[in-house]
């Protein structure tokens, strides 16, 4: 997780911002080897304070050590103080707001039943109400206490909502649009919450506003008593969590990740982060390259921003072999929640996933299109997106090693939330962006932003070491017919198939599955969509086509996704110093493909700036410093 500081900002301890000082002056004069300094900072949980129950079912769960997000938030939530916490992605912050809470309701356990929820966690979307809750229920089971979480979103039935509550439960997992529809449905009685609510936690708080909740949290706010404990947890900062801290915190403590020196990183250290230049034509090509190449480790989550494209791509890869699963807002629930399970538990290596904050563009494409075919089809099926739907947002993706932009997303906070879904917890990753010439001022923008003011030259994107010109050359011919094939009308009917399947699927199952939870392993979500298998000289690529640098790459990959099979360990915990070492094993930080060994802070000679792969540059590949 590197050399993470967090610095209380209001409401700070005296003497512990003395602390903070005395560590960074030692720092600058050397007096502080980087092990010990590790030592000093880092705290157990028992010394956080944590009750042995939750010490012990974390412990079960392989969770061995705070992160340092924990390590700071979790007193002063016990203390009782509001928090603005802001730290990367993937730094834990579940956890750091989870654990205290739970703490507090123990000593309420046992208490008379409220007529409402005490704590709530309102987050953006259907998906992290999932993953919360989930989060909280394991931790409730495993600490054995008589507590009570439910989820309840938007499209639930009433009388599935009315059930949900009707056994009191103490925590409320739901997105900020469903309270307002308890209200009206009288499933909830803002009465009784403003009774009963003790704690409220507005998690993903960066997204609550741009996913156009304001309203929503206003009409929370409103209920909100004074004494309530309020938590704000955030990856970035923006204006939207300085409106909502005005809005709901009353004098807070503001918790800001600092990473090595002054400079914030909104990007994990532990991600790296690699580019490269083409075409809006090649990026079929550059991207068929990087997976049938193998150059890239698995698990690959990849980005378009529209759905149509997903399904290009999708048809696409099929044709040389490659399975890819499609994750989007259209499709029901249960299978996106399914998906998302399947590709966590590892039944498959690829998966296309779409933005969420593109609806518009892919409305608006669907008008622009005037094909008579298109319109037959689009009679037939219209696609229906769910507001609350977020795949980016603050999903806890497992064991993804690389994610690609083959889109680039539209915003800095949507490159962020991306590539954010690598790199978690002490896991290292990596991930690669196609950038077009249409693309390249949002792609300045996202550089200047995650290099900061001072340091504007450096390079913390840099272009792809793995793959040279050659390769990708190799492949062209073969792409480009392949690409041809994929027309728009295919396209649009696999679209509608996939749609109409997993309707069935997800209507027809969900009791089924419920009863026999096991047969869910059956249902595959990585099926092919066209009709024909992929003919044999497209799925295998002969070897005379690919260059010994690339082959080597490809080696490489491969070498080390096998001694990280390897040395697997059970549990995701601990950040034991081997632990970490394992990010040594990784090519795209080791790989040399002249033998020799890179300097640090090399910046690329021979590397071209504009991110085109270039062999020469692989000897010179920067090393970034994890
Ligand atoms: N102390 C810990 N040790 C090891 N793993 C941890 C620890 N705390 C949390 N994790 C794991 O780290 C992963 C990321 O945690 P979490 O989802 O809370 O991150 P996050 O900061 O909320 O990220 P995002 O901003 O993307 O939502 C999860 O799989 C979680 O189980």
């Amino acid at each position: 997780m590197g050399k993470a500081k967090f610095k209380p900002v209001d409401d700070v301890k005296p003497e512990e911002v003395e602390k903070v000082e005395e560590v960074e002056e030692q720092r600058d004069a050397g007096e502080v080897a980087e092990e010990e300094e590790e030592e000093e900072k880092d705290k157990s949980f028992e010394e956080l304070g944590l009750d042995p129950r939750l010490i012990r079912a974390l412990s079960k769960k392989g969770i061995e050590k705070p992160t340092p997000i924990q390590q700071t938030a979790i007193p002063y939530i016990l203390e009782g103080k509001d928090v603005v916490a802001r730290a990367k992605t993937g730094s834990g912050k579940t956890l750091a707001y989870l654990l205290p809470l739970l703490q507090k309701l123990f000593s309420d356990s046992g208490r008379k039943k409220k007529p409402a929820p005490c704590a709530f966690v309102l987050v953006p979307s259907r998906e992290l109400c999932q993953q919360v809750y989930s989060e909280v229920s394991w931790l409730i089971e495993l600490c054995r206490v008589q507590l009570k979480a439910v989820q309840l979103t938007s499209s639930m039935p009433v009388s599935d909502m009315r059930n949900a509550l009707a056994g009191l439960p103490e925590i409320l997992v739901t997105t900020p649009a469903c309270i307002p529809k308890c209200f009206a449905d009288g499933v909830l009685d803002p009465a009784a919450i403003s009774e009963s609510l003790e704690i409220l936690v507005l998690d993903e708080a960066d997204l609550l506003l741009s996913y156009g909740y304001e309203d929503n949290l206003r009409s929370v706010t409103s209920i909100v008593p004074r004494r309530c404990q309020c938590l704000l947890m955030s990856a970035t900062t923006s204006s939207d969590v300085e409106k909502l801290k005005k809005l709901i915190l009353h004098n807070p403590v503001v918790l800001t990740l600092q990473e090595g020196s002054d400079k914030e990183e909104p990007v994990p250290s532990n991600v790296q982060q690699f580019w490269i230049s083409c075409s809006a034509q090649d990026k079929l090509l550059h991207i068929l390259a990087l997976l049938k190449l193998e150059v890239v480790q698995k698990k690959v989550l990849i980005f378009i921003n529209t759905i149509d494209m997903g399904f290009k791509l999708k048809l696409f890869l099929e044709k040389f072999g490659i399975k890819t699963a499609i994750l989007n807002g259209e499709l029901p629930q249960n299978s996106r929640l399914h998906i998302l399970e399947q590709f966590n538990a590892g039944l498959f290596d690829y998966l296309i996933a779409t933005d969420d904050n593109n609806q518009t563009k892919e409305k608006e494409e669907v008008k622009g299109d005037d094909n008579k075919e298109s319109k037959k089809n689009k009679r037939r099926f219209k696609p229906k997106l769910d507001a609350e739907f977020g795949v980016v947002r603050g999903i806890d993706f497992k064991k993804v090693h690389t994610v690609i932009n083959y889109d680039m997303p539209q915003s800095v906070t949507g490159y962020i939330h991306r590539i954010g879904r690598t790199g978690r917890a002490y896991s290292s990753g990596s991930s690669v962006s196609l950038v077009s010439p249409g693309e390249m001022e949002g792609f300045e923008e996202i550089k200047s932003f995650l290099a900061g003011e001072e340091d504007k030259d450096s390079d913390i994107i840099t272009p792809f070491p793995l793959l040279t010109e050659n390769a990708v050359e190799s492949l062209r011919y073969r792409a480009e017919d392949v690409a041809k094939s994929v027309t728009k009308i295919s396209i649009r009917e696999s679209r509608a198939q996939d749609l109409r399947n997993e309707i069935i699927n997800s209507e027809k199952l969900k009791s089924h599955f419920e009863a026999n939870p096991r047969d869910l392993d059956l249902l595959k979500h990585d099926k092919l969509l066209s009709k024909t298998a992929p003919s044999p000289h497209l799925r295998d690529i002969p070897e005379y086509l690919v260059d010994a640098k690339t082959q080597e790459a490809s080696k490489m990959v491969k070498l080390a996704r096998a001694a990280m099979g390897n040395n697997r360990r059970s549990g995701g915990g601990g950040n034991s110093k081997k632990k970490r070492s394992r990010k040594g094993g990784d090519p795209l930080k080791t790989f040399n493909a002249n033998g020799s060994k890179r300097g640090r802070g090399g910046g690329g000679v021979g590397q071209k700036k504009d991110g085109k792969g270039s062999s020469d540059g692989l000897a010179n590949k920067k090393h970034k410093t994890v």
